[in-house]
Order: C-alpha cells, then structure tokens, then sequence
C-alpha cells in the first residue's frame, strides 16, 4: 500500500527499484543523482524515507556522497543521511539566480573533482524543477551538454518517463541565461525604467487583474522585496481597460537583476514569471501565450499574452 502511495506521489519521475530499495530516486549521469526529498514523519509514508536513502547511498556510495538540498521550505538533520550536506535554499516553483547557479556547479565540480568514486546527490521536494535547473546548469558548466536544449532534453529523460523534466518556462529562461554566461561571461548590470504592461486574456473581461511586481535582493536567501502592486498608492499607476485586454501604465518605475511578475485576482493567483533585466534584448518582453506562463491557473486560455515595455535602460548604479 505505502509502495503504491509513494509510485502515485512520484508522478513520471522515474524510481529506483533494486535490491531491495525502492526510492524516487534517478541517476542523471554515474556521478550525478537527482531524487525527491528524504522525508521524515508522516511525509516519509509517501516520500523518499530518510532512513532509506542513506541505506542505499551508504550501500552504493559510502564516503563518496554529497547531497545538495535545494529547498527553501523543508529542511532535516544533514547526520541522518550521512553528514555530508549542503543547502542552497530555493523556494518552490520559482528560479535560482545565476549566482546560485554558480555556486551549485563549483560545490558539484569541487566534489567530483576530489575522488573518482564521488557522486552528487541533488533534491529539491520532488526532485525535478529545481534540482532540473541546476543539474542542467551543471551538465553545461562540465560540458557534458552543449546548450539548453541539449541538457534539458537530456535531463528530462533521464529523470521522467515522460521526457518531462524542467517545466517551469522561467526555470528553462535561466538555463537558457546560464549558457550564455558560460559562453560569454557575465553580463552588464542594467536597470530597466518598466513604462507599461499589456495583458490579454479571457480572464481580463471577466475579473479584476492585479500585478504584484518583486525582485531578489539578496542572492544568497533569494530574500525578495515587494516593489508595487498595481492596486497600491504611493507610485502613479494607470489602468485601462477593454474587452480581453487591460492596460497598466507606470511612471518612473525601474526594476533590477531578477524580478517576477505575479498577475492575480482578488481571490488566487493566475500566473507568473521571471526574468534578469541584463538579458532583456530592445524594449519589450513578451510572452505569447499560456504556456509561456510559470503556473498558470486553470481557467486561463491559452491565448493569454502579457506585454512589458520598457522606455528606458542604464547601467546600475547610474545617476538618475
Ligand atoms: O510539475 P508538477 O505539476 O508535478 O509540480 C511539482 C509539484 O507537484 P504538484 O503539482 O504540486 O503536485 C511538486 O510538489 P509535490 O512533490 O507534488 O508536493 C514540487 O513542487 C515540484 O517542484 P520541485 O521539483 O520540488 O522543484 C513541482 O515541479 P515543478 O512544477 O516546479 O517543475
């Protein structure tokens, strides 16, 4: 029964089943682990239990595992599967920045470089979105993947039967946004001075549309500051409008570094997404439709299109 529970909680991620263990568990690559969360309590009744995945990575891998934890809202004694535990904590369903990208590729590279025999163990809860981002990371900083597209394939394969692995289309941006760091370096710090937002979508004629705009401020935590709500005073925002569309203007309103957008309504949140201002190309970040959109709530069509343009960009730190 506990065995069918946890196979429906794993969804088509693919599982572990040998020698006795059976754990939501993949090998990426020989060295490079992704599973679910070793889970304690009554979590452990339909996730990995703790208890078993230190058997099995002290069965396969004894003094050769590292595990990163990537999540932000679960945490456990490092002693109870081994010791060897690092957090860089994520928070569900969003993105890492590039620095934290970074610093997971140098802790796996560091690692794997000290001992052929070592493995990386990488979870998050489930194991797939976040830890898909960074693993992917890590399969182009290796160059065991050439792009994005490579490493993502590949890496949903190898995790999910459905070939499934990353999702999150903001997750994939960054992937996306990785590759072009480790091929051309870091990019010029900018801030955007954001002029208005367009938002089409059968969910405009039908209810009242709010936009909650944040952005990381400190990396490290991926702590978030709230900058406006469209619905706040406090900064001259303007709203129109007209059949499925609805326009939102801004007035001196600049964002920085990684911000997200959050469209609501009074009563549940419809989408999301995320973007770093230095890759913004030209004026305008469009997303065409629904599947563009992290998280999209089901009543949402998929000819959803949000605009964002922006009027004027400066290096950071610039005089206003
Ligand atoms: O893709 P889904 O819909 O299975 O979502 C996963 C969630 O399943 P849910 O829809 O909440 O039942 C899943 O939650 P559960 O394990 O189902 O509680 C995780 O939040 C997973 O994110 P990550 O791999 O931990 O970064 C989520 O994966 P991402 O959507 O973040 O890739």
């Amino acid at each position: 029964m506990t065995s069918f529970v946890r196979q429906f909680v794993s969804k088509k991620k693919r599982r572990i089943r040998e020698n006795g263990f059976d754990l939501d568990l993949s090998y990426i690559t020989d060295r490079i682990i992704a599973m679910g969360i070793p889970a304690e309590g009554r979590e452990g009744l339909f996730r990995n239990p703790i208890a078993e995945v230190a058997r099995f990575l002290k069965h396969y891998h004894e003094n050769h595992f590292k595990v990163i934890n990537l999540c932000s809202e679960r945490d456990y004694d490092p002693a109870k599967v081994g010791g060897n535990v690092e957090r860089i904590p994520l928070e569900d369903h969003q993105i890492a920045p590039l620095s934290l990208m970074l610093k997971f590729c140098q802790i796996a590279d560091e690692w794997l470089s000290q001992n052929e025999n070592n493995v990386l163990v990488t979870h998050c809860k489930a194991g797939k979105g976040r830890s898909g981002q960074m693993i992917c990371a890590y399969l182009m900083y290796t160059s065991y993947c050439p792009c994005p597209q490579t490493a993502l394939q590949f890496y949903g394969e190898k995790r999910t039967k459905n070939g499934k692995g990353v999702t999150i289309p903001s997750q994939r941006r960054y992937v996306g946004y990785f590759h072009d760091f480790l091929e051309k370096g870091p990019r010029e710090e900018v801030e955007l001075q954001l002029a208005q937002i367009s938002f089409t979508s059968n969910i405009v004629s039908a209810k009242d549309v709010n936009v909650v705009i944040s952005s990381i401020i400190d990396t490290d935590s991926c702590k978030r500051t709230r900058v406006i709500s469209a619905d706040e005073s406090g900064m001259k925002v303007t709203r129109s409008k007209s059949g499925r569309t609805m326009v939102l203007g801004f007035s001196h309103l600049w964002i920085f570094g990684d911000v997200k957008f959050e469209f609501h309504t009074p009563k549940a949140r419809l989408f999301f997404f995320w973007f770093n201002t230095s890759y913004i190309q030209g004026t305008e970040f469009s997303l065409w439709n629904k599947r563009e959109l992290d998280k999209p709530s089901k009543g949402i069509e998929l000819d959803t299109q949000v605009s964002l343009f922006f009027v004027e960009r400066r290096p950071r730190g610039a005089k206003q």
